[in-house]
């Protein structure tokens, strides 16, 4: 069974901040989906309509193609990580996942097995107020995992987790995109999506920014360009003619319109001396901060 994710003109007023403003995307199974944008871009809202937990002004989110609510096994149709400090302090892990467990018709024994697939196995009769943060995740994933569900909904779920647990849930991730799962993934770092998503769907201010294969942002991040360190950058520039050059704050040269080839064809005929010659790239930090500039709620 796979399920797509569709919002129709998905719209959230608190006051006057449109937290989630005139949203139309559709999350496709088999892929992992990166929901990528700055703090209070509007990423949880959205996830919360997703799962029933708050209304929608106007516009309709559907998942498989009716409401979240009208999903006759709400565990067996999305798995959510939405707040890792969801569980009640004072119940064991075991015991946390054992009533959601009943509460859903869901088979005791399936209990042990996501505390294996987490990796809390050994953690089981702790008490979820005395986890780690990175341990209380791992439970929020196993909760999620309980009704082994075609869609996961996983809002910042590498927040708290040390590298080891950040690969384990790409990972993770990945395998259940891969099994033709619905992935859907929130993440204020375009670093952190580059390793884990497929496609990206960005906004900032509520509004939908970009929604498109990850390797697209990858191609155009990589803008061709030459950085040139030079102790003769005015001399250089003269002789680069044709090509446009710009002077980056530290000194260095960043030219356009020719390659590191040419660049360094034209010092070794005049006889300047270059200490750094590198094809340039955008990094895929500023290529997204480009791509939401504007829309951030708090700028430096
Ligand atoms: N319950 C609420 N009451 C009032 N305003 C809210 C509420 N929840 C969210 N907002 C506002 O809605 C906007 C979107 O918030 P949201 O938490 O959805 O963003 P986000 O992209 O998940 O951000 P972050 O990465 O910081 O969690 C923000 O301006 C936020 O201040």
């Amino acid at each position: 069974m796979s399920l797509r994710i569709e919002a129709k003109g998905l719209t959230k007023r608190y006051g006057a901040v449109r937290a989630v403003d005139d949203l139309t995307f559709t999350v496709e199974p088999g892929r992992v989906t990166g929901f990528l944008g700055p703090n209070g871009a509007g990423k949880t809202t959205t996830m919360r309509m997703m799962l029933g937990l708050d209304a929608p002004a106007s516009g309709t989110v559907t998942i498989g193609g009716r409401p979240f609510q009208n999903h006759r096994a709400p565990m067996g149709t999305v798995g959510a990580l939405l707040d890792a400090r969801a569980a009640h302090p004072g119940r064991t892990a075991y015991r946390h996942l054992v009533c959601l467990a009943e509460s859903n018709h869901i088979p005791a024994r399936r209990v042990r097995e996501v505390l294996e697939l987490v990796g809390l196995a050994g953690a089981s009769r702790r008490r979820a107020g005395g986890l780690s943060l990175g341990m209380s995740q791992r439970l929020g994933v196993a909760a999620a995992l309980l009704g082994d569900p075609p869609v996961l909904i996983f809002d910042e779920p590498v927040n708290g987790l040390d590298p080891e647990g950040i690969r384990w849930i790409r990972t993770l991730m990945r395998g259940y995109a891969t099994e033709g799962r619905t992935v859907l993934v929130s993440s204020h770092l375009m670093s952190e999506m580059a390793l884990t998503a497929d496609h990206l769907i960005v906004i900032g201010r509520g509004r939908l920014i970009a929604d498109r294969p990850l390797d697209d942002f990858l191609r155009d991040a990589a803008t061709p360009g030459v950085l040139v360190r030079t102790a003769e950058p005015e001399r250089l520039t003269a002789l680069l003619g044709g090509a446009s050059v710009e002077t980056a704050a530290d000194g260095a040269l960043i030219v356009h319109g020719t390659d590191a080839a040419a660049v360094g064809a034209v010092a070794a005929r005049h006889g300047i001396a270059l200490s750094e010659l590198s094809p340039r790239r955008v990094s895929l930090e500023d290529a997204f901060m480009n791509l939401t500039a504007g829309s951030l709620e708090f700028t430096a």
